[in-house]
This record gives C-alpha cells, structure tokens and sequence, in this order.
C-alpha cells in the first residue's frame, strides 16, 4: 500500500471513530455499510467504535454495533474491553448489554461475513404465524378500526404522495394504510383474498393506539383486486394512486416499507397465479389467513399429508459477483432490457437437485463461459417479483476467456477495481453504471471493493 493510500484509510477510520464517539448513529451505519471492516479498527490507544460508544453512554449506537457483529471482546492498550469502559463510566445499561449480547454470536465460528440488511428484508412486522389459523381472531382483527388494510390493483400498490404522509421520511411515496371502513365493500365480496402479514412491532406501534386495542396488537392486511376499486371505494387521499411498476418503481418506497412489500406482493402474486390446483386442476379455498389454498376436490392427491402446492412459493435465485484469478477485476454483464451502459451481476434461478455452489458455477458459465472455483455465501435478499429469494455470492473464476450466451445476455466484461468504484459513486470518470442501492447486486459489488485484493 502507498503512503498517499494509507493515509486515506487512516483518515477513514479516524472519521469514523470520530463518530463513534459522538454517538452518530447515521453515519457509523453508512460508513459500516460501505466498509464493514471499521466496526473493528481502533485508533489511539486501541479504542475501538464500540469502546468510543461504550465511554461516552451512547447505547443506541452500542446496540447497532454488536448487531453488526463487531467484537466486544477487543481491548485496548489499557486491557480494558468495552464492556470494563462502560462499567468504569457508569454506563449499567450498556455493560449489561455487552454482557448480555454476544453469547449466541460467539458460538458460531466467525465467516468473516456479517449479516447485511438489503432493500425488502426489513420486517417491519411480526409475522404472528399462530395465528393464522385462529379465524375467530382474524376476523375480530378484520373488523377493528385500528387494523391496518393496503390495497393492490393487479398486484400494483396503493401510494400516497400527499405532503401529510411525508414527514421524516426521505421516500417520495407512502403505502396507503387504509381503515376498514375504506376497504370495507371489498371485504364483503367472496372473491378477494385478504392476507394476513402479521402485526406491528410492539416499538412502532404508537401508544395511543395500543391502549384502544384489546391485546395491544395492531393487524395489517393486504388484498388485491383485478378490477380498478377507485370507484366504489371510499379514499379520501387526493394524492393517492396505484403505483404501477414493479420496477424500479416499487424501491421508491422507504425501507420498512419495502419490507412490507416483498411479504405482500409476493404472497398475492402466488394467489393471482394458482387460482386452481395444481394437482388435479379443482377449485381451491383459502385458509390460514391467506397462507394457504386447499384444495375442494375429494381424494385430491393434494389432501394428503403436507403437500408443498398448497402454501406460497419462493424461487431460490444465485446472484454472484465472479472474481477475476488476479483479484482485482470482476465479471459483469447486461442483458439486452439494461439501461445503456448498465452492468450488474450475474444471476440464475436454482435448478432441483442443486446446490448453490454448483448453481452458481452453472449459470456463470452458461451465460459467460467463465469456470468458477471456490463460492462464498455473502447476503441475501427477497425479490418480490414475483417471489424470488436472491441468493448472493462472491466467487473466484478459475477461466478468464469470456463466451456470452447471447440468447440471455448481450455482453459480459471484466471491470477493474476502479471502475466499479467509479461506478458505485457515479463519478465523471465511470465507464458503467450499476443497478441502484436497493438491489444486492449493488451491495455485492461494493462488499468486494472492501475486500482484500485476493479473497
Ligand atoms: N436483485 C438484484 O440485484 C437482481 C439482479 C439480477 C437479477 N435479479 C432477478 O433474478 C431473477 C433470475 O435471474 P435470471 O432471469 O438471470 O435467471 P436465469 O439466468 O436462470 O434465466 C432465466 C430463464 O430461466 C428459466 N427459468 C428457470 N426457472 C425459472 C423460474 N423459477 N422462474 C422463471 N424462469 C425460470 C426461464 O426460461 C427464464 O427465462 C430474475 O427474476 C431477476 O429479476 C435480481
Ligand atoms: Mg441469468
Ligand atoms: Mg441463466
Ligand atoms: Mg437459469
Ligand atoms: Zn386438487
């Protein structure tokens, strides 16, 4: 490393702690996010982020540091841990939380990989799964003036873009949640499946709401109609509208709203896509709050133990970022539908009877001709369109000689380093652009640039 380079990473790192130190929670999670290896570097005296947090009481940023898995057993050149800091501060709550924390993480071996919250993984509810089959209180939630109702159009959702909804949030558009005296003609009519997605968090919800509820549990639902509603339906939001897409449109939403999404999207579009059996081809009705669909037809094969058809699919997918032998390149390509000028990474769909591994060196050299040695398991991310489990990793090529299937794609390159960094923060000097922040192909390639040079 050059002088002038590591004085840039010093001068990172400095930042960072810097941070740290005054507890500023915004900019430590995007700094983790584009290099989770400062969640361990320590500056003078050894201290590291999470010491710096410990010393000054900081306890929301201690939180999110360990859940980032950093180490709390570091110590500085004092031998104090993070955990001797706070208590010498009189920080109680805080010691006991990194004495508390960390004992499940430290029975697993370390991978190096941190987990990573990408754009549609947030669950921003409890998905209450017990009490899908307690109809008595799905209905009594369905009847409820607190419960929560999002509508979808031919699996497009209701938004809001009016000024009212917008506060503290950057996003440009809001779900609707509407009441059930908005949505209440459409509950009626036999044919509309309702979903249950489960129940606010007991921190988000607000207390005011709580105490009108008998448990204190406020339900969401979601239902999706194929003939536009706006006619019969009484929605008072001027700016409101079904938000046509999928995409790009539907990252335009913030993250816990995204969250929300990927459950209900996906588990309507499985409804709007098997509104017969599969087995035998027979009418089917839905149970389990939406999780279900049994099948009417007696002696169907379907009836009998547990039959995968009856419950929502999820399409495991590989998405991968191949690195090049000399470390310092990665393969990208386009398909024909990009963007000019955008590459992302490869992708392909899990076959039966596959592994991950063996999926990803299959779809790497079916689309670029490229073989690939070791895998390794980086993130992953739901990808409701329509129900698709995006399963991201990064791997090193053994071949270089690039051939493309030109039936899926229309060019794949090696990029250097640079490039993508350029890329990744839309400098002049780029040479491609990458998908946006919200999709793990974009966090792939930017937990690359913060690797070292050889995996
Ligand atoms: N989040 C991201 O960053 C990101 C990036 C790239 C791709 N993706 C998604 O990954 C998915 C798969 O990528 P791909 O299209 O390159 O896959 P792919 O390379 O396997 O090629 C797709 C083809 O595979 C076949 N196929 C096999 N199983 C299928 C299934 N279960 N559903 C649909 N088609 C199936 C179809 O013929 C289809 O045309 C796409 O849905 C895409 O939207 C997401
Ligand atoms: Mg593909
Ligand atoms: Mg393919
Ligand atoms: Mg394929
Ligand atoms: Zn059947």
């Amino acid at each position: 490393m050059t002088s002038v380079q590591m004085s840039a990473t010093d001068e990172m790192v400095e930042g960072f702690l810097d941070h740290a130190s005054r507890g500023d929670l915004v900019r430590v999670s995007d700094m983790i996010c584009y290099s989770s290896k400062l969640l361990n570097e320590s500056g003078k005296q050894g201290w590291t982020a999470l010491m710096l947090a410990a010393r000054n009481g900081h306890f929301d940023l201690v939180k999110a540091l360990l859940s980032k898995g950093c180490n709390k057993d570091l110590k500085n050149k004092s031998g104090q841990t993070a955990h001797d800091i706070a208590k010498f501060w009189g920080h109680k709550h805080i010691a006991d939380l990194l004495v508390g924390d960390g004992k499940i993480r430290d029975i697993l071996p370390s991978t190096g990989v941190t987990e990573h919250e990408n754009y549609f993984s947030r669950e921003y509810l409890s998905r209450m799964s017990d009490k899908r089959t307690d109809s008595g209180w799905l209905s009594a939630k369905q009847s409820s003036p607190e419960t929560v109702f999002l509508l979808f159009h031919n699996l497009d959702p209701l938004v809001t873009s009016g000024p009212e909804h917008m506060n503290n949030s950057q996003a440009k558009l809001k779900l609707c949640r509407l009441k059930r005296d908005s949505v209440g003609v459409l509950l009626k009519k036999s044919d509309i499946v309702v979903v249950f997605l489960g129940v606010e968090k007991q921190e988000c919800s607000s207390l005011s709401s709580v105490s009108k509820e008998e448990d204190g549990l406020i339900a969401w639902f979601a239902l999706n109609v194929e003939e536009n509603p706006s006619e019969i339906l009484k929605i008072e939001d001027s700016h409101s509208f079904f938000l046509q897409g999928p995409m790009p449109t539907l990252l335009m939403l913030n993250e816990d709203e995204g969250g929300i999404i990927a459950q209900a999207r996906s588990v309507l579009a499985w409804h709007s896509r098997y509104s017969f059996c599969p087995t035998c081809g027979g009418k089917t009705k839905v149970a389990e709050g939406g999780y279900k669909r049994t099948c009417l037809t007696e002696g169907c094969k379907s009836l009998l133990g547990i039959h995968s058809t009856c419950y929502p699919r999820v399409d495991p997918v590989v998405i991968m970022l191949v690195i090049h032998p000399d470390g310092n390149q990665c393969l990208l390509g386009r398909k024909k539908t990009f963007p000019p000028g955008m590459f992302s990474c490869l992708a392909g769909f899990i076959e039966p009877g596959e592994t991950i591994e063996n999926a990803v060196r299959r779809e790497v050299m079916e689309e670029s001709g490229v073989t690939v040695g070791p895998v390794r398991y980086v993130s992953c991310q739901p990808w409701p369109m329509p129900s698709s489990l995006m399963i991201g990793c990064i791997s090193v090529a053994v071949s270089t000689d690039i051939k493309v299937d030109k039936d899926e794609i229309e060019e794949a390159r090696w990029f250097t380093r640079q490039q993508v960094i350029d890329a990744i923060v839309k400098s002049s000097k780029a040479v491609l652009t990458m998908p946006p922040r919200q999709a793990i192909a974009h966090y792939l390639v930017k937990h690359w640039t913060c690797l070292n040079s050889n995996l």
